[in-house]
Order: C-alpha cells, then structure tokens, then sequence
C-alpha cells in the first residue's frame, strides 16, 4: 500500500473565548489529543485542554502537526483526520553555560502515530525545525529523550546526565559535616506555599547552576501536585520543606510524596530537590534522613557528582540504582554556541565538525584565553588541516564538559593527535559537572 502524503503545520496554540469560559480550540485540542494518544496518557478531562493551552501561549510554543492528506476513503470508526499523525512541540528557554544563560531552542512533545512510523516524518520534522531555528539565530537545541537511540542521528549529543539514588534512612541520615551548624532556618511549609518558593529558589538555582534549563510555565503545578493527570484536582498527599537564609530569603526546598503504607520498605520518594546554599542543601537533607518511620527516600533527578554521598558518615546508605542521559544538546552554530561557555585551560586548537544536516559543519580556530573562547569559522566544511574532527554530537557532549574531550575521543567520536585532543580538552574542561532538573 502507497504511503499517504502528509502535510505538516505550525501554529501557536489558542483559545476560543475569553476568560474562565474559553475552550481550547479544535486544533489545538486535537493536537493534545494526539500527543496523549502517543504517550499513552488518558484523554484529557474537561478543562485539561485548556489548562494545557494557557500553558503553552505562556511559554510561547509552536505546534508542529503533520496531517493526512486526500482521506475521504477513511474507515468508519477511524481517528478523525484533523487529529495530526504526528506531533513537535518547540518552545525556548535559557540553558546555563556555565558562562552566561543561553536561548536555547527546546524540543518536546515528538509522537509518530504507530500507523505512520518509520516513514521519515520524525526525520522530516525535526530537520525542517533544526533549520528554522538556526535560521531564526538559535546557537542551541536541546531536549530530554524517552530513548536514547532516537536523537544521535540528527546531531544531539548527550551533554548532563543524571542518578537515581536510593537512599537507605533507616537510621537516619547521620551528616559528616552536621547541619546542625549551618545557618538558617528549615521548616515544613504549605502546599500551597510550594510554587511561590520553587519559583524564586529555582531562579536563583538555575542562575548559578552549569547544565540546568529553565523551566516551563507548568514546572510549579507539576512540584506542587496541582497539575494531577488524572482530573483537576490537586494532589494534597505532597509534602514539602524549605530552607530560609539568616535574612529570611529562602534559599532551598525540597518537595516529597510518601509511597503508601503498602510499600515495603516504607518509602519517601523526592520530587524535586533545589538548594541555592550548601547551608540549604545539608540541612534539607538532614530533614529528610530525619523523617520517622521511613526507610527508604528515593530521587531520580540527582547529580552524577552529587555532594551527599560526601555529606554523610556512611557512603553505601546511597545507592545509585541508575544512571541515565538527562540533558541531550545540538550545536546549531559552533561559533556563538562556543563564545557564550567559559573557557578552561589557555590555548589554540583548529577543530573540525562534521554535521550530516548540515547545519553547523566547518573548521573553526578556537582561542581559549582568560576564562573565554574565541571561536573564528575558516572554512564551511570540516576539512583536512583541523587538529581536532569531532561531529556535532560529540561537541554537543563536550558542551558543558560533562563530558571529556579525551573520553570521547577514546571512545572513538573525536580524532586528532594526542597532543591536540588533550589540549582541547584541557580548553573545554570545566571543573564542574553539570546538572539539569528540568524535564520537558
Ligand atoms: C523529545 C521527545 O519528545 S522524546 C519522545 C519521543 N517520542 C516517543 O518516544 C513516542 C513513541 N515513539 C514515536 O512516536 C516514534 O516512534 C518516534 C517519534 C520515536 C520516531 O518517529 P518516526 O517517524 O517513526 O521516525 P522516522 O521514520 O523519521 O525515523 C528517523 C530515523 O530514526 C530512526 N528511529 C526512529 N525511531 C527510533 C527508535 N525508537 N529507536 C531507534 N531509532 C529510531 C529510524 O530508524 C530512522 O533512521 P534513519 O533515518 O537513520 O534510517
């Protein structure tokens, strides 16, 4: 059977209506309909629709639909067709560099319709949106992938990634260091106090924090429990602390759901965790390992340098029970991608990248002097005399160096001489790792 033609659309989402009485518009609403139906997610309940909506004018996002064409022959019973195929969502926010807060282009929402897959329609989406927003002067894309064997082949290169930890609070958390005597206040705080505090601490977090994206207008519902999947209601089983500076300013929190007195080991499972201060982030773990009748704290979203193993007296109460990419990023123009990271170790090296799309191939001088880089493109190609070759993928790797240059390239993905890839990576080298806690 001949593959339909699809046509593919753009467009922001919008509401019919105004005030409480607005409903999403067909569009829209069929869209949602069909990036539920690829995530297997429930219909959305009267008034998710537009929740949703809301949502998305606030963050700005293009809808990007692929629909059929020429089906008058569809059979009864069968999706409507004004329900698109296929789904991409695109929205921008700030990635931190480590040097400056990057716009970075942020792809979400990508569903292929079990019918229509594998018959290039990601593949066509995703080129025709990589090249709009180089075009419209994006140095950045990123996303957070559900496999990791999708987004190699389009240029995206693991950059942070991630540790879910299982944390064993049977006897309490004992700290080497003792939050006893850091400065501040910790207390529960409200439910409804959560987004409020998320929204200032996260700022400040994001601000100071080398991988971490911004977040999407919804990010405070989702911590909150407000935003259940299930219907409007809110889910009132989150809990939640902070912590407060000695001038009142909160500078930490972390939200919590207790797993049910059917769970065995009894269990606490974190939601987000978010301190700006050292002071903040042992005393909220102190808080946590000091929760009764507790046996176990789980946390998904944790860094692959995380402190707290270092911060209590016995390392294996810590278990790290996955590692995972968290943050994939494609380099859409090396140059400014580059000049806007810090730079590590001084030095000159000619690299070359390669980029089957096309979008950011050629050979580039990069200068790493005080703190910065100075990146000039001499040529549109990568070619022979570049030091270093590496493609897009492994450049968007070595971004936020989290991971190494010498890494990659033992593990095949960056060649050059010796001397040349251990200088470069001395240049991307950081001293840092990135995290990112920001799903999209
Ligand atoms: C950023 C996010 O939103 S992450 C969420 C991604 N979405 C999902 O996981 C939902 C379920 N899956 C799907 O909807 C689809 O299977 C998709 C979106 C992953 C793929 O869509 P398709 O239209 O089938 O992909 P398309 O036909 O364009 O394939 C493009 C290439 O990717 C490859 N590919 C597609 N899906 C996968 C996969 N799951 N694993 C490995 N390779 C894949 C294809 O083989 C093809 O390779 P090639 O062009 O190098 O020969």
């Amino acid at each position: 059977m001949p593959h339909p033609d699809y046509e593919i659309r753009r467009f922001r989402a919008a509401l019919d209506g105004v005030g409480e009485d607005a409903r999403a518009d067909a569009v829209t609403r069929a869209w949602i309909e069909a990036v539920d139906r690829g995530f297997h997610e429930n219909p959305p309940v009267p008034g998710q629709a537009e929740r949703a909506t809301r949502f998305y004018l606030e963050d700005d996002r293009e809808l990007t639909g692929a629909y059929l064409t020429g089906t008058a022959d569809r059979p009864d019973g069968a999706v409507d067709p004004e329900v698109p195929v296929a789904t991409f969502g695109t929205m921008r926010h700030t990635l931190n560099t480590g040097a400056e807060l990057l716009p970075t282009h942020q792809i979400t929402a990508v569903t292929v319709r079990a019918t229509h897959r594998r018959r290039g329609l990601l593949r066509r989406m995703m080129t025709e949106d990589l090249r709009r927003a180089a075009d419209a002067g994006l140095a950045m894309a990123a996303l957070t992938a559900s496999e990791a064997t999708i987004y190699g082949r389009f240029g995206f290169g693991v950059a942070v990634e991630r540790e879910s930890l299982r944390i064993d609070t049977r006897r309490g958390l004992s700290m080497l260091t003792g939050a006893a005597g850091t400065a501040g206040t910790t207390e529960f705080i409200e439910r409804e106090a959560i987004a409020g505090i998320s929204r200032r601490v996260f700022a400040a977090w994001h601000a100071v924090t080398p991988g971490s994206m911004d977040r999407q207008a919804s990010y405070p519902g989702n911590i909150d429990g407000t935003l259940r999947e299930a219907d409007l209601e809110p889910d009132t089983a989150v809990r939640a602390a902070a912590h407060w500076d000695p001038d009142g300013e909160p500078d930490g929190y972390v939200t919590w759901k207790f797993a049910g007195w059917d769970a065995d080991p009894t269990t606490v499972r974190i939601r987000d965790f978010v301190a700006v201060t050292d002071d903040a982030y042992r005393a909220l773990w102190d808080l946590i390992g000091s929760l009764d009748l507790v046996d176990v704290v789980t946390w998904d979203r944790a860094s692959v340098d995380e402190p707290l193993r270092w911060t209590v007296a016995d390392t294996r109460t810590c278990a790290v029970t996955e590692r995972e990419d968290s943050l994939w990023l494609r380099v859409l123009d090396p140059v400014a991608a580059l000049q806007a990271r810090p730079g590590g170790a001084p030095g000159t090296v000619r690299i070359g990248v390669t980029d089957d799309l096309d979008i950011a191939a050629g050979t580039f001088d990069v200068v790493s002097d005080d703190g910065r880089l100075t990146v000039h493109r001499v040529a549109d190609d990568s070619q022979q005399d570049a030091e270093v070759t590496l493609s897009v993928a492994a450049l968007g790797s070595a971004y936020l160096g989290g991971i190494s240059v010498t890494t990659l390239a033992r593990a095949g993905a960056v060649q050059g001489e010796p001397a040349a890839v251990q200088l470069l990576g001395g240049m991307l080298a950081t001293g840092r790792v990135p995290q990112c806690i920001t799903g999209f």
